[in-house]
């Protein structure tokens, strides 16, 4: 046994983590995306949507131009690569399962995360916390609207609103498409979008409205997506806050506040949105830890 590795998953968003505090176990020569993708491979690797580095900021060469002046406030900084290997701003659910590893391995403490601590990322600091029934929180600041676009799932088009939440989404409420069979749709492959418009990929997802946004009762929807560089997966934190947004957005014009509880194919997640900005709410597990073998690593 050599490297050790957990896996585990925030709704079934998978993740292999490779702990590397000081910078000098996955420097970027040693974890390239060719190795990235051989970890996330479900038959003859360990299996993910993505893999997670634990670094401290002060070791991750790109921070001090992502993270500004606030690098001293970040001591941890989540390096998030997709399944094929391409590096994403900004992981909802890799943010919070993160948290939840530092506090599981001792490197944080519990109690000390319950008001947030800042967590570097390619996508700016972000505040994450743990609540005190075990979900982890983040909050991912405010949803920016930047267009309508379309995607196309075998020959049929969907109309979506263009979202960013520090990566781009584009959320599709299907029942204004005419009552769309969510279940049926085939995800197998990268939905069609405007490359003008996504000019760096995109995160497509499909929503069904279960209950719209009422006053004093939560709105509920529920998801599928197909994720930049991974493929249909079974949760994705920033799609749902991109889907709470737009789903408080369609039909009102004002400024957008509410709570939804965004459902997916790997549980439940709630995002409460203000015009200031979206707290995505939910459970992080950690599933197994091992070593990477030699055996495995030479081959
Ligand atoms: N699963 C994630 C998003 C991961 C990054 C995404 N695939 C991208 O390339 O933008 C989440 O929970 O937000």
């Amino acid at each position: 046994m050599s490297d050790r590795f957990l896996l585990g998953h925030g709704t079934e968003n998978d993740f292999v983590v490779l702990l590397d505090p000081d910078g000098d176990r996955w420097p970027e020569d040693r974890l390239g995306a060719a190795l990235v993708r051989r970890l996330c491979e479900r038959r003859s690797g360990l299996g993910g949507d993505g893999v997670l580095r634990v670094v401290r900021s002060v070791h991750v060469p790109d921070a001090p131009a992502v993270l500004g002046e606030r690098l001293g406030e970040c001591e941890w900084f989540m390096d998030h690569r997709n399944a094929d290997g391409s590096h994403a701003e900004m992981c909802g659910n890799g943010i919070r399962f993160f948290l939840h590893v530092l506090v599981s391995e001792g490197l944080l403490d519990r109690a000390a995360c319950a008001d947030g601590v800042l967590v570097g990322t390619r996508g700016g600091p972000r505040r994450v916390g743990a609540g005190a029934d075990g979900t982890y929180w983040v909050d991912m600041g405010p949803a920016r609207p930047f267009g309508r676009g379309e995607a196309t799932v075998a020959g049929r088009t969907f109309a979506g609103q263009a979202v960013s939440m520090g990566n781009p989404h584009l959320v599709c409420l299907t029942d204004a498409d005419g009552g769309i069979d969510l279940d049926a749709l085939d995800l197998t492959a990268q939905p069609g979008f405007d490359p003008g418009l996504f000019p760096e990929g995109v995160n497509v997802e499909f929503v069904q409205v279960l209950a719209r946004p009422a006053e004093g009762a939560d709105a509920h929807v529920r998801l599928r997506v197909h994720e930049r560089g991974v493929g249909e997966t079974r949760s994705c934190g920033t799609g749902a806050c991109a889907t709470a947004y737009a789903a408080l957005a369609a039909g009102s014009d004002g400024p957008q506040r509410g709570t939804v509880v965004v459902d997916v194919p790997g549980g439940r997640l709630t995002v409460d949105v203000t015009p200031e900005t979206t707290v995505l709410r939910g459970p992080a597990v950690v599933v197994a830890t091992g070593g990477l073998t030699r055996e495995w690593l030479d081959s």
